[in-house]
């Protein structure tokens, strides 16, 4: 007996004599069905890339790199109380607000982190990561390894985290007092600060080392992180 849901059987033509598309369509008919264009792998969902590391290894260094050499990606501008310094934009550098103002926020909810850091507020806004989040775009955090870790409790698995270290102890050290920005005093509460926030790097999916004269290296390894993670079989799914 013949079995109706199979095709009707078309000779194949001789691979080496047919052309494309004649063969082609006896693979159709033979199977019963017609090849579809559609993609076979699903669109990429937007990430949410959270990027932290103690201070003075050249996470502001990196994130700046892949601003020109990655498209579509929204670099989150934070919220903060703290007065605007000589040269900042508003809106480029952070959203000045308002003690006040930035207590609303919170009472808002508007915002999906914010801590008190040396006396100022700095939150991350909601709207914003929805806004470049249904555009299409990944968007990229940067914040400190306290900031991370509240940001996992908030967004679990749904983001990856991303750890920036620098190549020693001795180099991450060296990095910081070459950037001036420090008194002797900073210098050793952040030193002492950075020592413990290296033992957090578990708390991360992974580590990216900024050698020394290698930001480039570092650079492409996290644009390398991103097109992996564009590839996961189970994509992550965040919801702000
Ligand atoms: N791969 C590198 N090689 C040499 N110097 C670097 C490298 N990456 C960053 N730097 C320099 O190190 C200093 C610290 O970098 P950066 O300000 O980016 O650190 P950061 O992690 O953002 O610090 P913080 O958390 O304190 O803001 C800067 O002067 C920067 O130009």
């Amino acid at each position: 007996m013949g079995d109706a849901r199979r095709p009707a059987s078309v000779p194949i033509p001789d691979i080496n004599k047919s052309d494309r598309s004649e063969l082609l369509r006896a693979l159709e008919t033979s199977l019963g069905s017609s090849f579809s264009t559609a993609p076979l792998a699903p669109q990429p969902n937007p990430l949410i890339i959270v990027i932290s590391g103690p201070s003075g290894v050249g996470k502001d260094a990196v994130i700046k790199r892949l601003r020109e050499v990655r498209d579509n990606i929204h670099f989150v501008v934070t919220a903060t109380s703290r007065p605007m310094r000589p040269g900042e934009v508003d809106g480029k550098d952070y959203y000045f607000v308002s003690k006040d103002e930035f207590l609303s926020m919170v009472e808002r909810d508007e915002l999906l982190e914010h801590a008190l850091v040396y006396g100022d507020y700095k939150g991350i806004p909601k709207q914003q990561i929805r806004e470049f989040m249904g555009k299409g775009y990944d968007i990229v955090l940067r914040v400190d390894i306290q900031g991370a870790a509240t940001l996992r409790r908030i967004l679990g698995d749904s983001a990856v985290f991303i750890f920036v270290v620098a190549e020693s102890e001795y180099a991450m050290v060296n990095r910081l007092i070459g950037r001036k920005t420090e008194t002797r005093e900073m210098l050793l509460v952040r030193i002492a600060t950075a020592r413990e926030e290296v033992k957090h790097a578990g708390n991360f999916d992974y580590v990216v080392v900024n050698a020394d004269g290698q930001l480039e290296s570092a650079v492409k390894l996290v644009e390398s992180v991103i097109d992996a993670e564009k590839a996961r079989v189970s994509p992550r799914n965040v919801s702000i």
